[in-house]
């Protein structure tokens, strides 16, 4: 499976070296055409404000819709899911508005800037080491997205179809099974394609 990062800010280098070694393909995505082939994409965190400036300024909005249109994958974390939500607490506008979920963006408070934590996530069996850093929150999801976790009691993981949202950044640590997981996806994906 062939998986693109997009690279217009954030943490790049992590998330391929995160799918390589769950047995993917990773590849730095920054420009539009480089979409094409791709059997899924991954949104990393950094500054969600940014990415979403230079994904308008580049394009990149209506092809990464066109993309999600297709089927294929995307996977979100961090300043990702905030660019993949519908609503953005106390912000008019939203991003890419794929996943039906309002999101709040530094959620966890400023003595609680980062820190990392083991997260039982459903569909996979042992806790995922997670590290959130100015990390948002799923706040309210629509009935057609599934909660694959929470911290505290907060949604930090959801899931809507092929699309998958996390808070925390999976690709910090050296746990690559939401990488895997999402490999999962892409391939079903172009198998249901084939059919
Ligand atoms: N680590 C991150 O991606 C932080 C996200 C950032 N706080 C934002 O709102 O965009």
């Amino acid at each position: 499976m062939k998986i693109g990062v997009l690279a217009l800010q954030g943490a790049v280098a992590e998330h391929i070296r995160s799918i390589e070694a769950a047995g993917g393909q990773g590849v730095a995505v920054k420009r539009i055409e480089e979409l094409q082939g791709l059997d899924g994409l991954i949104i990393p965190g950094g500054e969600s404000t940014t990415i979403g400036k230079l994904m308008r300024k580049y394009g990149f909005i209506d092809a990464i819709r066109e993309f999600s249109r297709q089927g294929k994958p995307i996977f979100g974390t961090c300043a990702g899911l905030i660019v993949l939500a519908d609503r953005i607490d106390g912000q008019e506008d939203a991003h890419l508005q794929l996943m039906d979920m309002k999101v709040a963006r530094n959620a966890f408070g400023r003595q609680r800037e980062s820190f990392e934590t083991d997260l039982a996530i459903k569909g996979i069996e042992e806790p995922v080491r997670a590290v959130f850093i100015r990390a948002p929150l799923i706040m309210e999801v629509s009935p057609n997205v599934d909660v694959l976790s929470t911290y505290n009691g907060e949604i930090v993981t959801a899931r809507q179809g092929h699309l998958l949202a996390s808070s925390y950044h999976p690709e910090l640590t050296d746990d690559y099974r939401l990488h895997a997981y999402f490999l999962d996806m892409a391939k079903e994906a172009a198998a249901a394609k084939e059919q």
